[in-house]
């Protein structure tokens, strides 16, 4: 994957200025556009390889689809709700975010929510503004030995436990992946969402909103709730139910709510932000000068580190690529590629089941970034559009594709780590083994038998399977010599059962592979 090819990004929402700084003291060109209509972005974004955004923007499939030329979605701040990532995945785009730019920013602003809550004080503060004196009716309750429930205890969840601590609350949690040890040594007891909900005086969420999280917080789970609840959500609107919440607060059985984000935005229905028990604001947890900094600095280093092959920081839908983006990765990954094409030339594509070993303890962690470079391969000339390590799996699934990986420490074969690749397809298989040699794929051997000399993986191939006792290679030469070619590097394979596997590099490929098929077992050819 071209990763250097990232040379013009766009910028659509208020990014600090860091960012743009960042990018072209790198070389990279930058062009900031704001408020542009969807229609607008489509036609815009062809002409960029990266577009870097916050919330505001939303990166539909619709605008995923027409950026031909895009390699990367960077998101300056946590959540990629506002990316369809799965669109982006198909499409071979890395989508990356900062999500620890702006976590304190937003563990701050959800316990000013919880201490306005307790105080009212936006609602006296209105209230002065007004004109008016009134003690009696904003008479609050103390923070100190209440209960305070966090969904969801990563990084923000566990910076607002332990501000709220210092107010002498009881934090008290739930997080389907953080460990109730881990919780334990920040101060959180985790009990079930069931358990939880009459404990708490206080409920923040600090979860993605994702279908699992999307109304967390319902009319059933209300119910659950101690009579006069209060709840903050500064993570995404949808993950507390407004409907939900509007009827709570309007029966009393939620006391008040702290919100900064709105399952539409900016909302139109204004049922909550008009009720006299709700306190809001306009998506501000990130909103803090330190936040953006943060992130437009963090985003602008991680593309460019990303660009430079150095490290893949953020990454949401690249988990494959963070191994691979080291420089001892770059031939392992030339080597997948080309056992991919080599697999293809010799048993076609259709409905293959691929199974890939790597062998050797340096390859312990190399099966991911391998088995999808050999799909790059596999798949390579099939495709119209693009195929990357991105997309290589999604895009084999679609194609009937099977695969499944491997590996072994022990070393079979004379190179200390090989890659082995299994195919079949319509009722054909071969087995295919390579490594590296010198910074160089190589070809060790196929189907059981081993090359005498390891043959380097590179230009225009010609692979054959023929008696091993015939005249067959000087009549080969002829064909390839009457069709103007030169033979550039040879290697035959052990013989087995009176056969053998050989390689050459031509000076092209053959118009005519038929000629060859009448006196060979098997043969194909393939550029890499
Ligand atoms: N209002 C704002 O401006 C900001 C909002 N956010 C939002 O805050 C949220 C959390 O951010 P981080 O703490 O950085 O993320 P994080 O990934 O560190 O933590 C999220 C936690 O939620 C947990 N979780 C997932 N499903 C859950 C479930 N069903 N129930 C309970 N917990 C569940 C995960 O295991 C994870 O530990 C994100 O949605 C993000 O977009 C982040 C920054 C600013
Ligand atoms: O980082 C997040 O998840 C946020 O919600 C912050 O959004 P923003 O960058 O302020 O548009």
């Amino acid at each position: 994957m071209a990763l250097s090819a990232v040379r013009r990004i766009l910028i659509t929402d208020n990014v600090d200025p860091i960012c743009k700084k960042t990018l072209q003291e790198n070389g990279i060109e930058v062009t900031e556009r704001h408020q542009m209509s969807n229609e607008e972005l489509c036609s815009e974004i062809k002409a960029y390889d990266g577009f870097i955004v916050r919330s505001a923007t939303k990166v539909t499939a619709d605008i995923i689809k027409a950026a031909e030329n895009l390699k990367i979605i960077g998101r300056a701040g946590t959540g990629v709700d506002n990316v369809d990532v799965d669109a982006a995945t198909k499409r071979g785009i890395i989508v990356m975010n900062t999500p620890s730019g702006n976590t304190i920013s937003a563990a701050e602003l959800t316990c000013g929510m919880v201490v306005c809550l307790s105080r009212q004080i936006p609602q006296a503060v209105m209230s002065m503004k007004a004109g008016k004196w009134d003690r009696k009716k904003f008479m609050g309750a103390e923070l100190y030995g209440k209960t305070l429930g966090i969904v969801g205890l990563g990084r923000i969840g566990k910076e607002v436990a332990i501000r709220m601590q210092s107010f002498g609350m009881k934090t008290i949690g739930y997080d389907p992946i953080i460990p109730p040890a881990i919780t334990a040594s920040f101060g959180v007891e985790q009990f079930s969402l069931e358990e939880l909900w009459p404990l708490c005086d206080y409920i923040t969420v600090h979860t993605p909103l994702m279908p699992s999280t999307t109304g967390l917080l319902n009319d059933t789970t209300f119910a659950k709730c101690k009579k006069g609840v209060k709840v903050v959500n500064c993570a995404r609107g949808g993950i507390i139910d407004e409907d939900a919440l509007l009827r709570a607060l309007e029966s009393g059985q939620c006391g008040g709510a702290g919100l900064d984000v709105f399952a539409e935005e900016p909302p139109v229905n204004r049922s909550l932000i008009d009720h006299p028990n709700v306190i809001c604001c306009p998506h501000l947890g990130a909103s803090t000068k330190e936040a953006q900094i943060r992130c437009g600095q963090d985003i602008a280093t991680q593309i460019v580190q990303m660009v430079h092959g150095e490290a893949l920081i953020g990454a949401v839908n690249a988990q494959i690529l963070v191994n691979a983006l080291t420089p001892e990765s770059k031939p392992w990954i030339k080597l997948g590629e080309a056992l991919g094409c080599l697999s293809r030339a010799c048993t076609g594509l259709t409905r293959s089941q691929v199974q890939v070993t790597t062998t050797g303890h340096n390859l312990k962690n190399a099966a991911g970034y391998l088995s999808a470079a050999v799909l790059v391969g596999l798949l390579r000339e099939k495709l119209v559009n693009g195929v990357n390590i991105i997309n290589a799996l999604t895009l084999a699934e679609e194609a009937g594709i099977a695969v499944s990986k491997s590996h072994v420490d022990a070393c079979p074969f004379p190179s200390s780590e090989a890659c082995i690749v299994d195919v079949s397809a319509n009722g054909v298989s071969c087995k295919i083994v390579g490594s590296i040699q010198g910074n160089i794929p190589v070809l060790l051997g196929i189907n059981g038998s081993v090359f005498k000399k390891p043959f380097s993986l590179n230009g225009n191939l010609l692979l054959f399977r023929a008696s091993a006792k015939s005249q067959v290679l000087p009549t080969i030469a002829g064909i390839l010599s009457e069709s103007g070619l030169d033979i550039e590097s040879y290697s035959a394979s052990s013989v087995t059962e009176g056969e053998q596997w050989c390689m050459m590099g031509l000076s092209s490929l053959l118009d005519n592979l038929a000629a060859v098929k009448v006196h060979v077992k098997e043969a194909a050819q393939f550029s890499i």
